[in-house]
């Protein structure tokens, strides 16, 4: 397969063992391949060398028997001992300049973005996809500030190299997701820490494809949120404090001055060009 066709995926599916304890790894990718997952990332940030690379062995045989990508996360040497199809670089790694030299120009270097600038650096010195996120808080990748869907919806509109959407997606907001413009979605605790990832990776992409064609930028209104310009598909307050990842949090909404219930979120709906403020507070004693 060529590396364009490599690149059309739609389900990124990443590793990780502490999610499925007593079950092995390799078992647990192979049922997302029966699922339908279209790429394998090797994600090991707590094994010897040793053991990346006896893991690594063993998933490049499973993903050559299904025809799909192999990607190792951290291990640029791994991937050249183990043959496997390329690397995802973080922005603290090395360049992706270096590993291209390493690597050559046939297999994928892939690196992690937070904002636009380090996607748009990526694209130049590059690099074949980007990670877009966290896109929402998760446990894991602790104490990484979640982007948001507006960095998603940002992603969509300047980026030309694929991008993938990843931290925190689930099936209860991937659609917030797909609306702000991904194509291309990975999930790992979802996935891989279900009882059943075949069944989860068949409704992630049940739910990629009836998304298709309808993230449509042209439809995102602009708002200003606390000052700053974000684009969003967000129809009602309740969808925008979710895009932003403000759930969780006791907060006050203005919308154009006037103060909105928490009971009228879902049914408040936002026009392009509101003005909102949203007040988080802490409550005391
Ligand atoms: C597809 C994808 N996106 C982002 C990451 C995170 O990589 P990195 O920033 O290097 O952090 P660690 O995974 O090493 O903790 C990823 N692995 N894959
Ligand atoms: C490795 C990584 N990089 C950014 S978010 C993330 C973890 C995504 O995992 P999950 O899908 O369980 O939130
Ligand atoms: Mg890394």
């Amino acid at each position: 397969m060529s590396r364009e066709a490599w690149l059309d995926f739609r389900l990124y599916v990443i590793t990780a063992q502490s999610n499925h304890p007593g079950k092995p790894v390799v078992d647990v990718i192979e049922q997302t391949l029966i699922g339908g997952a279209q790429i394998v990332q090797l994600r090991n940030k707590t094994g010897t060398r040793a053991e990346v690379l006896e893991q690594a062995k063993a998933l490049r045989l499973l993903t050559r028997k299904y025809n799909v990508p192999f990607i190792i996360n951290d291990y640029p040497d791994i991937v050249i001992e183990t043959d496997a199809d390329g690397v995802h670089l973080g922005q603290e790694d090395m360049p992706v300049a270096e590993a291209r030299r390493l690597l050559g120009p046939d297999r994928i270097i892939g690196i992690s973005t937070h904002n636009l600038d380090q996607a748009l650096a990526a694209e130049r010195d590059g690099a074949d996809y980007i990670g877009v996120g966290p896109v929402f808080p998760t446990d894991t990748k602790p104490g990484r500030a979640a982007v948001t869907t507006s960095y998603v919806a940002e992603a969509a509109r300047h980026v030309s190299i694929p991008f993938v959407a990843i931290g925190g997606i689930t099936l209860d907001n991937v659609d917030l997701v797909l609306a702000a413009g991904a194509k291309r979605i990975c999930a790992v605790s979802a996935i891989v820490g279900s009882d059943d990832p075949a069944s989860v990776c068949r409704s992630f992409l049940r739910r990629i494809e009836a998304a298709g064609g309808k993230a449509e930028i042209a439809n995102k209104k602009s708002l200003t949120v606390n000052g700053r310009q974000e684009l969003t598909s967000a129809r009602t307050v309740e969808e925008l404090v979710q895009q932003l990842g403000q759930q969780n949090k006791k907060l006050i909404i203005e919308l154009n001055g006037v103060i909105v219930q928490r009971a009228q979120w879902t049914a408040t709906e936002l026009q392009d060009g509101a003005s909102i403020e949203m007040v988080h507070f802490v409550g005391g004693g």
